[in-house]
């Protein structure tokens, strides 16, 4: 459960935002939609905890976590929250598994390798595991990307225009393959996105 209330950041005096309030409850799922520059990105890492407010609420799991110290918010973000960047970004000398165990690592928790090939499986990419990153396509890495958002368990799921690179079929495939591991772990899913195609496909929407 994700909810945002009275949001205000500012990059300086000159560029500032406001942002309508809203709420994603546990296996709900969200569109944020507007044009270049409307501030979408900037909302996901207003989200992640990697922007802090300048005025307004943030709430996860009924956790106030604007208030958080850095250090707070890096392990709350890392038990809590699973990010999908637009573009993947993978530790280019580790495999496809050590990049998933990665977060388990970087979290604290047990290195969950029964869980990974579960992820693997169910979003297609278990024959390819065992390499390296670099070695696959966009589509795949894009996959590998939302399995990894996922390892921790997250309450709350943010994807940064996770379609905007994929031909329409890749596109709704993708979507699926999210709502469906979001709805398994019981998870919020928030997506950002100036990508039209997804308007049909998420009932709740909110436009920047
Ligand atoms: N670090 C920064 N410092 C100053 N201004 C910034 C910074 N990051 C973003 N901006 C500005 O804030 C505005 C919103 O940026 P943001 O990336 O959130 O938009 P967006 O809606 O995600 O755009 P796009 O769809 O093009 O990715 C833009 O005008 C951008 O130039």
């Amino acid at each position: 459960m994700i909810s945002t209330e009275n949001l205000t950041f500012q990059y300086s005096p000159s560029k500032k935002f406001q942002f309508p309030d809203f709420a994603c409850a546990d296996r709900e799922t969200m569109l944020i939609l507007g044009k270049s520059g409307k501030g979408k990105t900037t909302l996901l890492h207003l989200m992640a905890l990697l922007l802090h407010p300048t005025g307004g609420k943030i709430q996860i799991n009924n956790k106030e976590i604007s208030e958080l110290s850095v250090g707070d918010a890096a392990r709350f973000r890392a038990q809590n929250v699973g990010i999908i960047y637009q573009k993947a970004h993978f530790v280019h000398s580790l495999s496809v598994m050590d990049n998933l165990l990665l977060v388990n690592y970087l979290s604290g928790q047990k290195q969950a390798v029964e869980k990974a090939r579960h992820f693997a499986e169910s979003l297609g990419f278990a024959d390819h595991l065992k390499k390296k990153t670099t070695q696959l396509s966009q589509g795949e890495q894009q996959r590998v990307s939302i399995a990894r958002a996922l390892m921790n368990n997250p309450s709350v799921i943010l994807a940064d225009e996770p379609t905007s690179n994929l031909d329409d079929d890749n596109c709704l495939k993708v979507v699926d393959l999210l709502k469906n591991q979001t709805n398994e772990i019981g998870a919020s899913l928030v997506v950002v996105t100036h990508d039209q195609r997804l308007k049909d496909v998420f009932e709740k929407q909110i436009q920047l």
